[in-house]
């Protein structure tokens, strides 16, 4: 079931991470992200609405929603309560993978050293979050990775826009995490037309 959930974020191979202040703003946010192409969400639990807008956007038909930010096994409880098909994290912390695993939900923790991958991968995890991903030398950090570590696949983060997606068009990329695309204060304002169209050019920069 995590296979083919790593097999559809692939596939949309865009993750727009969202910081949302106001649930009622979740469901017209989903649809126009799948407006413009993308039809997936990390809903961070960075604010009180989190968790409730999580819930909001999972019940929208055909779009994958996960939960981002996840420090605790009681918000992994809370996500996956609420819908939350995914969860991702900043750092690696086992127990948390272990509890996303049991509770049938992806975990995507976040590496920043070869050890850290390591760790994940006794976890069983197969996929990471680079994070943040610009910082720490971007696509060549990953192709860095990729030696050692060829079966795992990659979620760069931090740092990346409209400018530099294309260069994270490389092996072991399975799908770029942004915020560029639905900016906090553009979700505020309700301006959900720029945000499909934000959504269209950056899944258009990012196959170019
Ligand atoms: O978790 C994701 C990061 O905060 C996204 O980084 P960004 O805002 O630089 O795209
Ligand atoms: C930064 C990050 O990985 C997160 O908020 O989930």
């Amino acid at each position: 079931m995590t296979a083919e959930l790593s097999d559809s974020l692939a596939g949309i191979g865009v993750l727009p991470v969202i910081v949302i202040d106001d649930p009622r703003a979740a469901r017209p946010l989903a649809e126009a992200l799948r407006a413009g192409g993308v039809g997936c969400a990390e809903v961070t639990l960075r604010t009180p609405a989190g968790r409730d807008s999580i819930a909001e956007m999972s019940a929208v038909e055909g779009f994958l929603v996960g939960a981002g930010t996840v420090l605790t096994v009681e918000q992994l409880d809370a996500s996956a309560a609420a819908g939350a098909r995914f969860a991702v994290s900043p750092g690696f912390d086992g127990q948390l993978v272990d509890r996303a695993m049991s509770s049938g939900v992806l975990a995507i923790p976040g590496i920043a050293t070869a050890s850290e991958t390591m760790a994940a991968m006794r976890a069983g995890v197969r996929t990471v979050k680079l994070f943040p991903a610009a910082q720490l030398g971007g696509p060549a950090m990953i192709a860095a990775l990729r030696g050692p570590f060829p079966e795992m696949s990659f979620v760069p983060s931090g740092g990346i826009d409209i400018d530099n997606v294309a260069d994270y068009g490389i092996d072991g990329v399975l799908c770029v995490s942004t915020s560029w695309i639905a900016p906090r204060a553009m979700i505020a304002q309700r301006d959900f037309a720029t945000i499909a169209e934000r959504a269209r050019a950056f899944v258009s920069r990012r196959r170019s």
